[in-house]
């Protein structure tokens, strides 16, 4: 059926929802002279997500609901808040806009939740201000905003180059059922590369792995081939971090995951399962463990940021 769009349809609320992601593999390279290290990574959206509510207002103000909320700024440093000035600078328009977060993705994770919002953000005003930017537009502004946010953009499955703003959509036939273990204390991104480095230094050059045998795996749809091949370079830095996760990974395969890896810069573990039912009985037998404050389950891949229509909400 069509819906007709009111002429005052730019004045409306809009409702975004936009993913957490993981790092099916996470090859770090030479730290460069911007500051940033050279990734080959390869991201998943998952189906643990933000919602993001974009209203006219008279100035730019942020609000945020949800878990640990109180750990996420509401001042012009929150990432929702730069993607609104960066948009609305790259359109010539005032930012005057209510945010208001509804966190699902838990803060300073290694989940993206901050990309998220920034993506969520970008996409909302997109409509609510009707820019009709391209989607490359949109993706430049996200690079400028965070690594992570072009992937909340994109969503799916993506190969990640550069410092991880480059993508390219690879195939994941099926979907892929993962458990999360979430700690109360985040880790902060750039204290955990700096352990990299720290851990590097006066080692040979990193070797960054080619992940060609995952992607035939993901090709493949095959949980059992993919769970060996799961890597994450960046995972001795969190352990080193926070040794008490190595006590977490254990727990997840012996409650019968297939494999378990620390998501990005940590410190949430995410476990991949056989099966929709095996990640059932993996989240249970880990919530008894007391190896982490919560546990979720969740499926990969699912769509970016996205405007949820009327009859969705
Ligand atoms: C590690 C990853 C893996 O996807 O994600 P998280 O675990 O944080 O979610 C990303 O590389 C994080 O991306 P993001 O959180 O967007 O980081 P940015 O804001 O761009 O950068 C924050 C800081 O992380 C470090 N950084 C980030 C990306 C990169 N390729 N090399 C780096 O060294 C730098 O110290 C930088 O100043
Ligand atoms: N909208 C936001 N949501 C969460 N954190 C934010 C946001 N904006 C800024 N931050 C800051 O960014 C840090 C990392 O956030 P987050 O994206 O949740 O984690 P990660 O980089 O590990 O994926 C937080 O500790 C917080 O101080």
């Amino acid at each position: 059926m069509l819906s007709v769009v009111p002429a005052s349809a730019e004045s409306r609320p809009v409702s975004v929802q936009a993913p957490a992601k993981v790092n099916l593999f996470l090859g770090v390279g030479d730290l460069r002279v911007d500051g940033y290290h050279e990734l080959t990574t390869v991201f998943q959206a998952l189906s643990l997500s933000e919602r993001i509510r974009l209203s006219p207002a008279e100035t730019l103000t942020i609000s945020v609901r949800g878990d640990n909320a109180a750990a996420v700024p509401t001042d012009d440093s929150n990432l929702a808040a730069r993607a609104a000035r960066a948009l609305a600078e790259r359109c010539d328009r005032d930012p005057a806009v209510h945010i208001d977060i509804d966190k699902g993705i838990p803060v300073a994770g290694g989940l993206a939740g901050g990309s998220a919002d920034a993506a969520a953000t970008m996409v909302g005003l997109d409509r609510l201000w009707e820019t009709e930017l391209s989607r490359a537009e949109l993706s430049d502004i996200a690079a400028e905003l965070g690594s992570d946010v072009p992937f909340s953009l994109h969503g799916g499955t993506a190969l990640g180059t550069g410092r991880g703003e480059n993508l390219m959509s690879v195939l994941s036939r099926g979907e892929l059922h993962w458990v999360l273990a979430i700690s109360r204390e985040g880790l902060s991104t750039p204290a955990v590369y700096g352990e990299l480095d720290r851990l590097r230094a006066g080692g040979s050059a990193p070797t960054v792995r080619d992940p060609a045998e995952l992607l035939q795996a993901l090709a493949a749809g095959d949980p059992h081939r993919l769970a060996p091949l799961l890597h994450n370079d960046l995972q001795p830095a969190a352990l080193s971090m926070r040794p008490t996760l190595r006590r977490t990974l254990r727990a997840g395969t012996d409650a019968g995951a297939l494999a378990g890896i620390v998501s990005g810069s940590g410190p949430t573990c995410v476990f991949l399962c056989a099966s929709a039912r095996s990640a059932v009985d993996v989240a249970a037998e880990l919530s008894g463990a007391g190896v982490c404050s919560a546990v979720r389950t969740a499926t990969g891949p699912v769509s970016g940021a996205h405007v949820v229509e009327e009859a969705e909400q």
